[in-house]
């Protein structure tokens, strides 16, 4: 197995789902630069594994990242309606400070938190809401360029493209997840695009752990839980990593 983990950006939303979810599982460090409350450390992890740290400060990336074996690269700015300014320097100049620094140190593998988004643009007018339902056979496979629909979806194929340079650069294993509306407890409500995307916390934890015990070399994969509505395939997920998704938005419907 790859420990110890790094995750960055492990204060928020997808960290905390990891935590809750694999938190015992793993030797950890933690890289945010927010400190961390006790209660979001897993048990077994104490502020001696947490890095306060931008990831674009590479002096303290190459600190973090000195005998990692995997590393869950989340941090970055993860709003849709992101500014420029805001996704080239922490998503864009800070996926590639992050990919340079696992190089360095010879880590094995990286897990990137790519987007929905970086593919937003395929959901024409002409297309929706249909893609939406689970009568369409409309499926995005991520063997499709990118085509984002905002500036941060930009930013994330930006990193894909990054993780793809530093794979082919060196032996460095990549799998970048385009994630899909992760929300706790229950799918989004109203919310048909956020039903076909949602990724329930458990399943999160489950697609997180598998990128760090599964064998890849380059990959880009859809991270989304096993809903009857869904526009993006999971084949190549379960495939590649083994990911058994247990959760569909159609039971809370
Ligand atoms: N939540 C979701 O449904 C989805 C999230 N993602 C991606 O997953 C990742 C995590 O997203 P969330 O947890 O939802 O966001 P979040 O905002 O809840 O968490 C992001 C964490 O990263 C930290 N961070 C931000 N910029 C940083 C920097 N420059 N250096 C160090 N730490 C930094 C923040 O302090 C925060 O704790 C993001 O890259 C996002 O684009 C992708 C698709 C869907
Ligand atoms: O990449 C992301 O996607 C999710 C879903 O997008 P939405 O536009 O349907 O809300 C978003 O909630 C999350 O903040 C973002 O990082």
């Amino acid at each position: 197995m790859d420990d110890p983990v790094l995750l960055t950006g492990a204060g928020g939303r997808v960290g905390q789902a990891i935590l809750g979810g694999i938190g015992t599982d793993h030797d950890w460090r933690l890289l945010d630069r927010e400190p961390l409350a006790e209660k979001k450390l897993p048990p077994g992890t104490t502020q001696d594994d947490v890095y306060i740290a931008d990831v674009t400060d590479r002096d303290a990336l190459s600190d973090a990242v000195s005998g990692v074996g995997t590393i869950i690269h989340l941090a970055g700015d993860p709003r849709p309606e992101a500014p420029w300014g805001s996704v080239l320097r922490n998503n864009i100049d800070g996926t590639q400070a992050l990919f340079e620094a696992a190089v360095e140190a010879d880590v094995d593998k990286v897990a990137f938190a790519s987007s929905n988004h970086a593919v937003s643009a395929f959901e024409t007018d002409r297309r929706t809401p249909d893609i939406y339902r689970p009568e369409s056979e409309f499926l995005l496979d991520g063997s499709e360029l990118p085509r984002p629909g905002n500036l941060y979806g930009v930013s994330k194929a930006a990193g894909e493209t990054l993780g793809r340079y530093y794979h082919d650069q060196s032996d460095l294993s990549v799998v970048c997840v385009r994630i899909g509306n992760l929300t706790r407890d229950h799918p989004p409500i109203d919310y048909e695009r956020g039903q076909a995307m949602w990724l329930s916390y458990r399943d999160c934890a489950h697609l997180f752990d598998c990128c760090i015990r599964a064998d890849y070399g380059y990959e880009i994969v859809y991270g989304i839980s096993d809903n009857d509505r869904k526009y993006y395939s999971i084949e190549r997920t379960r495939e590649v990593l083994g990911y058994d998704p247990e959760d569909n938005s159609a039971e809370f419907e």
